[in-house]
């Protein structure tokens, strides 16, 4: 369970997230929308412990991210948007060095980096040095080092970019098998139709801010648009607006973007 109360960050003058409660269950696939700048990333290293809130505060399975930051950290999971890899080890190596870092013992690393290796079909090239992989190799590998230690929750940034049509396939199918055995699972993406086809909910983020959280009917039902794509959808509603909002605009409401939250529209 991945649990966001009243959370804030600014960079500077720049209020990158404001003011987020959302509650993401366990077997429960979340996806953020936003445009470049909204705040996504933001939000993701926040959750991941790599950045502190202002204010509020991030608990993973109820472990907060700054107190707690072993246990909140343990039982995550993340695949950032740009796969990182130690050219100089392959991707064997790579996954026997996560799962020293996550303290597993010899025998539970060798039966689950075997186990990662079958599931994303890293056989052929597992023993190659990574700086001879695609980029699609190098991030079905990221993806089997996010899941040796088999954590509650995954979070995921941009999981499609860059993969080819069997490995988007491939990860798809990955992300709802885990969702049914219980994973919570947070990604954050512009692939818009892969959200529609995959998500159990999605929330749009604009300047920092949520402005809405449910289910892609239930965005149709708000805007009265049966039928239409999630693509078209979203750019009726967030239009051309992008980046974050600075605290005097904040402080004189200048850009405060629309609540679809609150049932206003
Ligand atoms: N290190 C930083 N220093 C200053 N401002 C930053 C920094 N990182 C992000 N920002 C600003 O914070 C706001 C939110 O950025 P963030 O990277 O979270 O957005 P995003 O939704 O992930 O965008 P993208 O889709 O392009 O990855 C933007 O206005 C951005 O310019």
């Amino acid at each position: 369970m991945i649990q966001f109360e009243g959370v804030s960050r600014s960079y500077g003058d720049t209020l990158a997230v404001r003011g987020l409660d959302l509650r993401i269950e366990s077997g429960e696939l979340f996806a953020l929308l936003g445009h470049n700048g909204a705040g996504k990333t933001t939000t993701i290293k926040m959750m991941v412990g790599l950045l502190r809130p202002a204010s509020g505060r991030v608990l993973i399975d109820g472990f907060d991210t700054v107190s707690q930051v072993r246990e909140a950290t343990s039982r995550i999971g993340y695949v950032p948007d740009e796969p990182y890899l130690y050219d100089k080890l392959s991707g064997r190596e790579f996954l026997s060095f996560v799962a020293e870092m996550h303290g597993m013992s010899r025998r539970e690393a060798a039966a689950a980096i075997d186990r990662e290796i079958e599931r994303f079909g890293l056989g052929r090239f597992a023993d190659e040095l990574a700086e001879s992989y695609s980029h699609g190799m190098k991030q079905r590998t990221v993806f089997a080092a996010a899941l040796l230690h088999d954590p509650p929750v995954l979070i995921v940034d941009e999981p499609l970019v860059g993969l080819d049509p069997h490995s988007i396939r491939l990860v798809k199918d990955l992300l709802r098998e885990r969702t049914a055995s219980g994973t919570s699972i947070f990604m954050s993406t512009h692939t818009l139709a892969a959200a529609e086809e995959i998500a159990d909910r999605i929330g749009v983020m604009q300047q920092g801010k949520l402005i809405f959280l449910g289910t892609v009917e239930e965005l149709r039902h708000k805007y009265h648009a049966e039928g239409q794509s999630l693509e078209s959808l979203y750019l009726s509603i967030v239009g051309e607006n992008v980046g974050g909002v600075t605290a005097e605009e904040e402080a004189t409401h200048q850009v405060e973007p629309p609540s679809m939250l609150d049932g206003t529209e």
